[in-house]
């Protein structure tokens, strides 16, 4: 399955940046329709409780997750491989996030994210995690289309 962040170049992303030596370093793995991912939490990455994750870590993973399920299904669309030809660049407009049931630090974070409506200029995207059987956040994003140049400024 692709890695879509494995398709891009100079992306310097806090959350998926496969280059940011401090960041999260997320994979998102398309399957033309679906994007899944998997985060293991670490135990510094805890809420108040030690043994529940930090809400801001899972809006963290849920954005990026699902700018780049955006960004792939955007290449999809216009028939080409993610990262040829002209960059297609997404950002975060909104992000709607339910926070359902406290997420256990032991983890994993198992998300999935779909397009659920795609215009030119925007994309709804719906994303779901779990640990194990446990639907702990629900969230819905809204990716606006911006110029490739957004990434270099
Ligand atoms: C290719 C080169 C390689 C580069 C390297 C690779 C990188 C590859 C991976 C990167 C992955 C990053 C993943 C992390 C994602 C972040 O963290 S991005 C950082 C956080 N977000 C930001 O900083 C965005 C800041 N906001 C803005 O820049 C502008 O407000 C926006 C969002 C671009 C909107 O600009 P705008 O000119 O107001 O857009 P506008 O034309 O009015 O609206 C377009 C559409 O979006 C809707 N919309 C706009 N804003 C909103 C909103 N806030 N809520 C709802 N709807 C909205 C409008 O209603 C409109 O909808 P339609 O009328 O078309 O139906």
């Amino acid at each position: 399955m692709t890695i879509i962040q494995h398709q891009m170049s100079g992306n310097h992303c806090f959350g998926c940046s496969p280059d940011n030596p401090h960041g999260h370093h997320i994979e998102s793995r398309w399957d033309g329709q679906v994007a899944t991912c998997t985060f293991q939490p670490q135990t510094w990455h805890c809420a108040g409780s030690p043994n529940f994750v930090y809400g801001g870590l899972i809006a963290s993973v849920i954005d990026c997750h699902s700018i780049c399920t955006a960004i792939a299904e955007a290449y999809q669309r216009e028939g080409r491989a993610i990262g040829t030809g002209d960059g297609i660049l997404y950002v975060t407009g909104h992000l709607d996030i339910r926070y359902l049931a406290a997420a256990p630090i032991a983890g994993p974070l198992v998300l999935a994210a779909r397009v659920t409506e795609a215009g030119a200029r925007k994309s709804l995207v719906s994303c779901d995690l779990h640990v194990g059987e446990t639907l702990c956040a629900q969230a819905e994003v809204v990716a606006v289309k911006v110029p490739a140049s957004w990434g270099d400024a």
